[in-house]
């Protein structure tokens, strides 16, 4: 069954209200254009907007919301132009509470079924890294254009992180079983030439100007193209996806607090902190 359809009987109600959403200190904020009916959703959480339970519940009434209004498209962006995402936010993860712990995983959860399956086209405009939950954001959008220099992957074995099934699921639509299941498993983490050509991303861009436009230009695409079909056979192909994953949703959550809660992994995350911390001061 189609969960959420175009409405066109809607769209005369999306062509008298043109928003601009969010205040300025806001983790997420959003602009529509209202001569195109697109809007560019800026993630804002400095220094490199890892996924805190209070960002990824910002992203998903966002797209909630923009659901209900009835755009024409989206682009997905970082105010930062040099990290798009870093990922769940590992300070989540260190010595957590365990009620909120399984609310970022379920939140987490959320952010991939509510952007992966919208109604709307959605373009990832990666300005910047993308290791784990970043590349997760980016794959949940239709399309990928990213800026030259930088880095993208599944990397969360790396990590001592299982990739859910899910996650792997939306990996394998986009470079491929086999392919998947090499760089789920080695947690690889590709410079931008790299992912252009294992399909990881459609295209590279110079610089921000010029990934908006290639952003913008996959969106035009549809113009002349009937809403209904185009949402509709997109959601025919991803709900099933969803359903999936929202039917093992409270296993999923379950193994997740398992791994965190891992005395290894715990280690291996102070270490892994320390890493990050040590690459800085070099
Ligand atoms: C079925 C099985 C169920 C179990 C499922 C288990 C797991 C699920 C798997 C998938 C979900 C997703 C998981 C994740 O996303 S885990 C997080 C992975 N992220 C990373 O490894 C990224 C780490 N960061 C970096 O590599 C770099 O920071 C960067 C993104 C490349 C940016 O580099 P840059 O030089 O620009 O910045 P700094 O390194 O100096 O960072 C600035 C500042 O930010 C802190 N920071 C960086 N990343 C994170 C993060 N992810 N969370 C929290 N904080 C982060 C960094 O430490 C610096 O802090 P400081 O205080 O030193 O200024």
């Amino acid at each position: 069954m189609l969960r959420k359809i175009f409405n066109p009987a809607r769209l005369s109600r999306f062509q008298r209200t043109m928003v601009t959403v969010s205040s300025s200190d806001a983790l997420v904020s959003t602009e529509v254009d209202d001569k195109t009916g697109y809007a560019t959703v800026t993630l804002n959480r400095a220094p490199v907007n890892s996924l805190s339970l209070e960002l990824m519940t910002e992203i998903v009434k966002t797209v909630d919301e923009l659901e209900r209004s009835n755009i024409r498209g989206m682009v997905l962006t970082s105010f930062s132009n040099k990290v798009f995402c870093a990922g769940l936010d590992i300070m989540e993860m260190v010595n957590p509470d365990l009620d909120r712990l399984r609310a970022v995983w379920t939140r987490l959860q959320d952010t991939w079924a509510s952007l992966y399956g919208t109604s709307f086209p959605t373009v990832a405009l990666i300005n910047g890294h993308a290791p784990a939950g970043g590349c997760l954001l980016a794959l949940c959008c239709e399309y990928r254009v990213m800026c030259n220099n930088f880095n993208i992957g599944l990397n969360e074995t790396q990590l001592g992180l299982a990739v859910p099934p899910w996650l792997q699921g939306t990996m394998r639509q986009t470079i491929g079983t086999r392919e998947a299941e090499i760089h789920c498993i080695k947690g690889t983490m590709f410079n931008s030439q790299d992912a252009l050509k294992i399909g990881l991303v459609d295209e590279l861009a110079a610089e921000n100007g010029e990934a908006m436009q290639r952003a913008l230009h996959y969106l035009n695409t549809f113009k002349q193209m009937s809403p209904y079909a185009r949402s509709a056979t997109k959601l025919l192909m991803r709900n099933k996806d969803i359903e999936d994953m929202k039917r093992g949703r409270k296993e999923d959550v379950e193994r997740f607090v398992e791994n965190v809660m891992n005395s290894d992994f715990q280690n291996g995350l102070t270490v892994y902190l320390q890493s990050l911390k040590n690459r800085k001061n070099k």
